[in-house]
């Protein structure tokens, strides 16, 4: 893992340089020949490792997807394995978390990883070498103007070649959560971006308050600008289900997790998927006899 310093100046990453956009529609052919029938050995696009995801959810160069959910329903924990699974497929992360310092994501990280709650000193470090050229992190917590991110993410695109970033969250990075206009900006720039420049942006995102917990919130309940799950490609819902954590749901085999895709713009799926939280590797299971998987940290690209 490498960290990307708040003192680096910015600056020359604020604006996104223009490129010629008007193109015959005929420069398209070969790309779209190559929609319709991808060429031997063309390689699918990232997922997530599940079994049960596999050909229903995938994180495609140019889209933006919206992880929304209420506090502490598991969305950065979901993010973590996920960017585990993102890194064994060869994608290269960037972490722009304002809400957890570098060292608790490792942390959390290493434990899903390593698949139990602590994991040795020789894990550890095999781990973090493992991290090198796959995860970078920009040192930055608390809140921040979004035009910074903007020029952080370019700065780490252009550097790094950055595939995939992580933006945790949002309203850190707009004042106020009713600057609809700032929201709207902001995400319309992150949209440009992942399109312009064939990279994948996860964006997490908060339910409004006042919703009841038990009930799996749907697109409509995240926050803010409604326009926000309009602009976005895919919108994905974690929800934790505290009843089944209690052991107070009808159906004792419930799952202690959900999730739902309310929104896939190139994915044919949308739907509920239930999973199974376990606490000592702090991983998501897809099933509730499953056991949680060591991750192998080879190079080999899946
Ligand atoms: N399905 C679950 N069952 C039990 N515990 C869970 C589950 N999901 C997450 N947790 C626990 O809840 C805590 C909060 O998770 P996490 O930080 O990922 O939530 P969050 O949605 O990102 O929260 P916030 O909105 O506050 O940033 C973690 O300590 C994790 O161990």
């Amino acid at each position: 893992m490498q960290l990307i310093k708040d003192d680096i100046d910015f600056n020359a990453y604020r604006e996104e340089p223009e490129t010629h956009k008007v193109r015959p529609a005929s420069d398209f052919l070969a790309e779209t020949i190559a929609a319709f029938y991808p060429p031997a050995g063309a390689s699918l696009p990232p997922r997530p490792l599940w079994d049960k995801t596999n050909g229903k959810i995938a994180f495609r160069p140019g889209e933006v997807s919206l992880w929304a959910g209420i506090n502490g329903h598991g969305k950065s924990m979901f993010m973590s394995q996920i960017e585990i699974d993102l890194m064994t497929q060869g994608e290269k992360v960037l972490s722009l978390s304002f809400e957890m310092l570098p060292v608790r994501q490792m942390q959390r990280m290493a434990r899903q990883a390593y698949a139990n709650d602590q994991p040795p000193i020789d894990f550890l470090n095999r781990f973090h070498a493992w991290t090198t050229g796959k995860l970078w992190m920009y040192d930055h917590n608390g809140s921040i103007k979004w035009e910074k991110v903007m020029a952080v993410m370019r700065y780490a695109q252009e550097k790094f070649g950055i595939t995939q970033f992580v933006i945790d969250s949002l309203m850190k990075c707009v004042k106020g959560e009713t600057d609809y206009d700032a929201q709207k900006d902001f995400v319309n720039e992150l949209c440009a971006f992942a399109q312009a420049r064939k990279v994948h942006i996860h964006l997490v995102h908060h339910i409004r308050k006042g919703e009841d917990e038990d009930r799996i919130p749907g697109k409509f309940d995240a926050k803010g600008a409604g326009a926000i799950t309009d602009m976005v490609d895919n919108v994905f819902i974690v929800w934790r289900n505290k009843k089944a954590e209690r052991g107070d749901a009808k159906d004792p085999k419930a799952p202690t997790a959900m999730l739902r895709c309310d929104k896939q713009r190139n994915g044919e799926w949308e739907g509920m998927l239930g999973f199974w939280f376990h606490p000592e590797s702090m991983q998501y299971l897809e099933r509730i006899d499953g056991m949680p998987m060591r991750y192998e940290l080879s190079n080999a690209r899946h």
